[in-house]
């Protein structure tokens, strides 16, 4: 019989706030498990609620569909309508794009998710107030929004799946009493997933917190999820099998449209998911992120903050190509004392670091499976530190000037240093709140 992959209905227990979710894979069956705050049982009655825990077990599936990455999916208790099958398409394959490219598994347009059809996606209004669930990372992006956020008036709480070293801390700092959500793998999924004939690889987190933050939004009031990601995301990393993959996939623009649409869906209109950073390059972000100093103790956007068992090592290891990249995008606006003592060293006087300078910037290799900004964009903040008094000698900088003159041209670098500073209108924020942000953040 061929392979498939079985995603169960999964079930919600208000008592303990408990959401469990159950797969099958090749006769192994799996179970993750959400626990949420307290939860109001008539909130958990919806068909919202309902909707929103079906399309998060199809989400979260993503995990253990990757142990063998059958072609067939099947949820025969969950109904679908023909846009949630897209969705779900959608998530498994350009979600699982970066996974595909690096374990070479030619799988685009030949998954099919076989489930009950469902006549009636648009459910009943749920009501909700007027207030926003602010996803936090631990990292600059969405303590940028913090500050937005809080410069326009606009009512949010932080929210974070497993919160954990920058996270907690960030949220401390902020002050305001979050919601947290506590994410338990099946042990026996991360175990097979090093053993011979299982593979492993990158799944799209982002869709994954999105699905929590809406089943949190419905049972605890939020009429509003507000995202961090910037524009810069919706780049990809290379072509494969036909498609454009990107590392980033479920932070780009066009999976934030498809799930905004899914969600309102599901609330009758009543729940939005946006970015408020759409507008912004990471480079603005960046120069946004130094007009606040009380995150800089306590924040980190270097990745190995955030795996499952957490980090024992420094806030920023200072190695890998998301350090580099956020040190560089930062120097050209953050003084340069002040950037020495959040990472604790100059990465760009380190000769070592100079082949990942040379990746960020499209001057060798390809961009990294890594959450960076564009290739332009990293070329062009170098190109501004060749021409910056308190860079242009750092070791890495004089390193790769010749190269990055000859690739690019002066015109190009200083014409995309232009493009990252001026904010984008191809965005999905309310626009009256998009036009108290922009006011603000000039
Ligand atoms: C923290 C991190 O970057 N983890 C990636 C890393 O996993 P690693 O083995 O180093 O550590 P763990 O995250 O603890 O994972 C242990 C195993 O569990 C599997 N797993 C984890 C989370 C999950 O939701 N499902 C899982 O199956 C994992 O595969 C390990 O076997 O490498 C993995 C393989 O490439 C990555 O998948 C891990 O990435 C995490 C899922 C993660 O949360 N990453 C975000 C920091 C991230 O990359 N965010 C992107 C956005 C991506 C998107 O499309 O939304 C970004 O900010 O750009
Ligand atoms: N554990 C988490 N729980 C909830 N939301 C998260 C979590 N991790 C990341 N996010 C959210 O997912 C989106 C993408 O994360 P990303 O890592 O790009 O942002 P960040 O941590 O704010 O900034 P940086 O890019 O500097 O790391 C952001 O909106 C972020 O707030």
């Amino acid at each position: 019989m061929t392979e498939q992959f079985l995603i169960e209905r999964p079930s919600f227990h208000p008592a303990t706030g408990q959401a469990i979710f159950t797969y099958g894979l090749g006769g192994k069956s799996f179970t993750e498990t959400l626990t949420l705050p307290e939860v109001d049982p008539e909130k958990a009655a919806s068909p919202a609620f309902a909707k929103l825990l079906d399309l998060t077990a199809i989400v979260l599936g993503v995990s253990y569909f990757k142990l063998r990455a059958p072609f067939e999916i099947v949820a025969p208790n969950i109904a679908l309508s023909e846009a949630e099958r897209a969705f779900a398409i959608d998530v498994y394959e350009n979600g699982l794009g970066e996974f595909y490219a690096r374990n070479n598994l030619a799988r685009f347009g030949k998954l099919t998710i076989s489930a009950p059809h469902d006549a009636e996606a648009i459910k009943p209004i749920v009501a909700l107030p007027d207030r926003a669930l602010l996803p936090i990372g631990g990292g600059k992006d969405s303590l940028v929004s913090v500050d937005l956020l809080t410069a326009v008036g606009l009512d949010f709480t932080p929210f974070a799946v497993n919160p954990k070293g920058p996270i907690i801390t960030s949220i401390d700092k902020i002050g305001t009493k979050p919601v947290y959500v506590t994410r338990t793998l099946d042990a026996e999924m991360i175990r097979l997933s090093k053993e011979p004939g299982y593979y492993n690889g990158h799944v799209p987190s982002t869709a994954i917190n999105s699905m929590i933050a809406a089943l949190c939004a419905v049972l605890f009031g939020f009429n509003q999820i507000v995202l961090s990601n910037e524009r810069s995301a919706s780049e990809g990393n290379v072509t494969f099998d036909g498609r454009e993959t990107n590392h980033q996939y479920s932070k780009s623009l066009g999976f934030e449209l498809l799930i905004a649409s899914i969600l309102s869906d599901a609330t009758g209109g009543a729940l939005k998911y946006y970015s408020l950073l759409r507008p912004y390059s990471e480079a603005r972000i960046a120069s946004l992120f130094t007009h606040e100093t009380k995150f800089d103790r306590v924040f980190s956007s270097c990745n190995r903050n955030f795996r499952l068992t957490g980090n024992d090592g420094p806030l920023w290891c200072g190695e890998c190509p998301k350090c580099h990249f956020v040190f560089l995008i930062f120097a050209p606006f953050m003084a340069k004392d002040r950037l020495l003592s959040i990472f604790g060293k100059d990465l760009l006087d380190n000769l070592d670091n100079e082949a990942s300078f040379r990746e960020l910037s499209g001057l060798a290799g390809q961009k990294p499976w890594e959450c960076v900004g564009e290739i332009l964009e990293a070329a062009a903040c170098l190109y501004t530190l060749t021409r910056h008094a308190d860079w242009h000698e750092a070791a890495v900088v004089r390193a790769v000037k010749a190269d990055l003159f000859a690739q690019y041209g002066e015109p190009k670098l200083q014409a995309a240093m232009a493009e990252c500073l001026t904010d984008s209108h191809d965005h999905h924020i309310p626009p009256a709140l998009a036009a108290k942000v922009a006011a603000y953040a000039v």
